[in-house]
């Protein structure tokens, strides 16, 4: 074990050194060491402990329902988290009564505006458009490097399967209810849970039920599923637990951690082989890390590592 520390001390050190002052310099260019803004309508951000950031679905009186705003400012907010040094982990959450009610019902200015266009071409052109666009309000979460877990209390409807279906992590109170509702208004879902629901549950002929049927299904079954990995008591304990979650991996090697999730969406959307040797190169890469260093002195000498912004 010494020998192989005193190895990796030798491999890395040097390329340490010259690098840590290169990329000061680097970020005092770039002005990176400012902190980030979060300001939002429909959104509010707050840091509830260090390197943890809670996104919080804030429409409260409408039930967090998703209108223009939000389509737009969930892409910001997620773009900007995902280079924030600051931010190791992400909880979302809801404000008020109940994680969200879905789409907004009254905000229908996408459909309005596609029945102002008369060319069946353009409007599908535009429509195509549009979904895209709000495909990318939810595909930003897995694209976010940080872990996200989402924190449901009561209602998750619509868009908010949608939603959660991209984090990395769910947890649930016991009165939670979910609703794969879009077939109750005539649409198949379209920004994200036909294609990631099924992959997190490895359940075909239930997710396809949920999906044809707009059934309810609640926090037990949620489990059951694996859709949720944990059903707390209420609210402060759901708040609670997520958050001793988020601490958990924020004290790991920020660097192990937004590698793994990598790893694993991209082992999701490849082969076993494919994704091996892609971890390979990722590792070529990563193993030079002084994390590695620091967390292996930390096991050796019972201590606890800590680690430098990423
Ligand atoms: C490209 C397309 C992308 C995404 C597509 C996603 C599809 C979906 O999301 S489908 C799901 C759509 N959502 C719904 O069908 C839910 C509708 N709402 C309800 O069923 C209920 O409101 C409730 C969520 C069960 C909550 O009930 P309750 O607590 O009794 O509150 P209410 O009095 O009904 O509502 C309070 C207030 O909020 C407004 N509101 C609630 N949900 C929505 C919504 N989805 N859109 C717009 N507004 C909503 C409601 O109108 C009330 O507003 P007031 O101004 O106070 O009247």
């Amino acid at each position: 074990m010494y020998g192989s520390l005193r190895l990796v001390n030798r491999l890395v050190r040097p390329i340490l050194s010259a690098e840590t002052s290169l990329h000061r310099v680097t970020l005092l260019a770039r002005g990176m060491s400012a902190t980030t803004e979060y300001t939002f309508t429909t959104l509010k951000v707050t840091s509830p402990s260090e390197w943890i950031k809670n996104v919080e679905l804030n429409r409260p009186d409408k039930r967090n329902a998703m209108n223009t705003a939000f389509w737009a400012e969930m892409v910001d907010c997620f773009n900007k988290l995902a280079v924030d040094p600051d931010c190791r982990v992400v909880v979302l959450s809801g404000a008020g009564q109940l994680f969200t009610s879905g789409l907004d019902l009254m905000d229908s200015g996408v459909f309005q505006k596609a029945l102002e266009i008369p060319d069946p071409g353009r409007r599908a052109f535009y429509l195509h458009r549009k979904v895209r666009d709000y495909q990318e309000t939810f595909t930003v979460i897995e694209k976010c490097p940080k872990p996200v877990i989402a924190a449901v209390h009561s209602a998750c409807i619509g868009g908010g399967i949608d939603m959660i279906s991209a984090c990395d992590i769910r947890y649930c109170t016991q009165d939670a209810w979910f609703q794969i509702k879009e077939v109750d208004l005539g649409l198949a879902a379209d920004v994200g849970t036909l294609q990631r629901f099924q992959k997190i549950i490895g359940n075909d002929s239930t997710f396809r039920e949920l999906a044809y049927t707009g059934r309810k299904f609640l926090s037990d079954e949620a489990k059951s599923l694996g859709f949720v990995s944990r059903v707390l008591l209420d609210k402060d304990e759901l708040l609670t637990s997520a958050l001793e979650l988020a601490k958990t991996i924020a004290s790991k090697s920020p660097v192990a951690v937004q590698g793994s999730k990598n790893n694993i969406i991209y082992s999701r959307d490849h082969s076993v082989a494919g994704s091996l040797d892609y971890m390979a190169t990722w590792n070529s890469a990563m193993l030079q890390s002084e994390d590695v260093v620091k967390a292996i002195e930390a096991a050796i000498q019972k201590g606890k590592p800590v680690f430098s912004k990423l």
